[in-house]
């Protein structure tokens, strides 16, 4: 599940005529994902769209203080959250580094260390389905997951080692479920988070306890501003050997 994509998709489904009568002061945009159905509010006033919440999917952390053997960098402890997808979480002070000013190439080789250790020593499971048993990426955080006014910054390092440019929506839904679970956070507590790659924020709050499967959960409302930045047309020519993409390691 991407969440800062259906932040994206609501306003889009809203701007391009998908929803056939927009209402005001927001309209209800629901986008089926692989983890479920997020519902999304779009705010839209006087023909225009604005910033976009969405509730996501049942989140809970499924294991807290799990000791991790990292090669390069010995044992570790993390958090493992679910949030439409799988996550660990680490403070980037575990590494000597700085979420906001470290440089993202030591950042991207921590959480990658950290992902592939995971993946090798911590069996993930969903009640739902196990197809949505796997771990996503590594989420290094400035550590302050303690409710407070001030934000906190973190940085997602997902599928192929690559950055989030957004605090990452799935990946916040995950840490607010880690963070109620230990009782560092309330409902309807609003909390800032900011991508330490780019600066850019999203809002978030558990809005409601839920279930899934035996794990106690909560539903988590995420909200960010979502902008434009052009349109394109792709084709894909019979002919053409790389008409499926490539990958490059
Ligand atoms: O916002 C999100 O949820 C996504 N960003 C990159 C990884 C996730 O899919």
């Amino acid at each position: 599940m991407c969440g800062h994509a259906v932040i994206a998709l609501g306003r889009y489904a809203v701007d391009s005529g998908l929803i056939p009568e927009p209402s005001s002061p927001e309209t209800q945009v629901n986008i089926h994902c692989p983890c479920g159905l997020v519902r999304a509010f779009v705010e839209y006033r006087g023909g225009r769209s604005g910033r976009v919440r969405f509730h996501s999917v049942p989140a809970f952390a499924f294991a807290t203080d799990v000791a991790i053997d990292v090669p390069g960098h010995g044992k570790l402890v993390v958090d493992i959250g679910y949030g439409g997808a799988f996550y660990a979480f680490v403070s980037a002070d575990r590494f000597g580094l700085d979420v906001c000013s470290s440089r993202t190439r030591d950042l991207v080789d921590s959480a990658t260390a950290v992902t592939n250790a995971v993946k090798e020593q911590v069996k993930l499971h969903h009640p739902d389905d196990e197809d949505l048993a796997f771990l996503y990426g590594t989420i290094l955080t400035d550590g302050k997951d303690a409710f407070s006014g001030e934000p906190t910054a973190n940085i997602c390092v997902f599928a192929d080692a690559q950055v989030d440019r957004s605090p990452c929506g799935s990946g916040v839904t995950a840490r607010i479920a880690l963070q109620y679970h230990k009782g560092l956070i309330q409902l309807n507590q609003t909390r800032t988070f900011q991508s330490g790659a780019t600066n850019s924020f999203f809002t978030g709050k558990a809005v409601e306890e839920a279930k899934c499967g035996d794990f106690k959960a909560v539903i988590v409302e995420v909200s960010g501003q979502a902008h434009y930045t052009g349109t394109a047309k792709y084709y894909a020519e019979s002919d053409d050997s790389l008409k499926d993409g490539f990958l490059l390691r």
